[in-house]
């Protein structure tokens, strides 16, 4: 631990004094005796960013709202020149109010190899960002970063709420990474030499959520709903136009760079089914050479001399097999995540998001057993899993019905899906995968 000190002459000299929290984080009790060191630190030590987590420090029940300019202000008076490490909490009082940050992380300016510890010196250049989680009761305003942030917080990065069942926290983890430098300000990720992922490909069997985790991503990254575009759509028969299709969707992002430059929002544009139009060079037999023209086209808008820095495009695809080695290099769909079939548990996640509102408004029969669904539903998708889960209310809905009379109104509190529904359900909805490993092995 490092920690910036002042004499005093309250303070005997061959002792140290440290208040709680310095004594928590140092793991040492009053009376211990511990050996300290001077820290000189090294030339260019500088921080590039630093991420602060705030809280009261005695749980309240107002809400507070900061102003991160003038907090940002007040914290480099007061910390100007004194080093902080990932992981330390300082406390401070800001407006009355006693707060404690904990550093969520540090960047120094000049990159240390990745084992070095993250800490370093404020400077009048650092950019800080604020986060504070909802249950604190702080309310972070004018940050442009912040909103953005929010994705990358280990403990909020929270998939299931998001609406994605079956993904484990290894998934959190490369999502975070891919797009931590998305976080940072222009200035600093100039300063950093960081170049921001453009592309990522999300490949695996049909219906297990590429496109749902492709528009959350999206809509994540900066609130603007993504543009999503399917692959055979695009294509056109008529000579040019297949092309002009893949410029057009990036026309939007070209604009908003040229007038807006480096403060130009982030264009989200999804690909489903990208293999349609980005199969391997050459290997279409229809002789034009118009796929090579398309995937070319594409690949200029990523990485080109026209390449744009607004621009994150997420492709989706069944056959990552098929498509073009090009597409796949670095700096392009250079992260490449595999979204396969759920297991168990993820499966059971899967359930329990689909029937959460019938549980919650009682419409789910006490007798539905989702663990045992979970286990019953081996190789099914998360799209056929949703499939069971409709299926089986509207078995429920149908036993509502009056055949006799369809005006009849319907008791809304009688509709009970039941453990019987969904196993009828089973019968309806059979996995494609249920046969063939061949053709789940060429998701692959
Ligand atoms: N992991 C999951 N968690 C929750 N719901 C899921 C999941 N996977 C699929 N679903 C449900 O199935 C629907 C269809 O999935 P989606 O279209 O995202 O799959 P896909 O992998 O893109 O399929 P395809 O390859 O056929 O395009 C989703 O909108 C969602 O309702």
């Amino acid at each position: 631990m490092r920690s910036d000190c002042f004499v005093s002459r309250d303070i005997r000299s061959g002792y140290i004094a440290l208040n709680a929290i310095q004594r928590r984080h140092a793991k040492v009790s009053t009376g211990d005796t511990i050996s300290v060191s001077r820290f000189i630190p090294p030339d260019n030590f500088n921080l590039a960013s630093l991420t602060l987590e705030l809280e009261f420090i005695k749980k309240r029940t107002k809400n507070e709202q900061v102003d991160a300019v003038l907090l940002d202000t007040q914290l480099k008076q007061r910390f100007i020149s004194q080093v902080m490490t990932a992981g330390q909490r300082v406390p401070f009082k800001y407006h009355g109010n006693n707060y404690i940050f904990t550093v969520n992380q540090a960047v120094l300016e000049r990159q240390e190899g990745s084992n070095a510890p993250e800490r370093g010196l404020i400077s009048n250049e650092t950019c800080i960002i604020f986060e504070a989680s909802n249950s604190s009761g702080i309310k972070i305003v004018n940050q442009r970063e912040a909103a953005s942030s929010n994705i990358f917080r280990q403990k909020e990065f929270n998939l299931l709420s998001l609406g994605i069942g079956g993904l484990s926290n290894e998934f959190a983890d490369r999502f975070r990474r891919a797009f931590a430098s998305r976080v940072f300000p222009p200035h600093v990720t100039s300063k950093l030499g960081i170049k921001h992922v453009k592309g990522m490909l999300l490949y695996g069997p049909p219906g297990t959520g590429k496109t749902l985790i492709a528009r959350q991503i999206g809509k994540m990254l900066n609130g603007r709903e993504p543009k999503i575009v399917n692959g055979p759509e695009v294509l056109s028969k008529f000579v040019g136009e297949t092309e002009k299709n893949v410029r057009d969707l990036f026309a939007d992002a070209e604009n908003d760079q040229q007038t807006h430059g480096d403060q130009s929002d982030l264009h989200v544009i999804i690909f489903d089914e990208i293999d349609a139009i980005c199969k391997s060079r050459g290997s279409t037999r229809d002789g034009t050479g118009v796929h090579d023209s398309i995937v070319n086209q594409l690949l200029t808008k990523i990485d080109g001399v026209e390449s744009l820095n607004n621009v994150l495009l997420i492709g989706t695809t069944n056959r990552k097999d098929l498509l073009d080695e090009a597409l796949l290099r670095l700096g392009r769909l250079e992260v490449q995540v595999e979204i396969s079939l759920p297991d168990e548990n993820g499966r059971l996640q899967i359930l329990q998001i689909h029937t959460n509102k019938m549980k919650e408004n009682s419409f789910l029969a006490p007798d539905v057993n989702l663990k045992e669904l979970a286990a019953r539903t081996k190789n099914y998708s998360g799209a056929e899993l949703e499939g069971v889960v409709k299926t089986a209310v509207s078995f429920a809905l149908n036993r509502q019905l009056s055949m006799d009379d369809l005006t009849k109104p319907v008791d809304e509190k009688s509709i009970k899906v039941t453990m019987d529904d969904f196993l009828n359900a089973l019968h309806e909805i059979t996995p494609t995968f249920g046969a063939s490993t061949d053709d789940l092995e060429r998701c692959r």
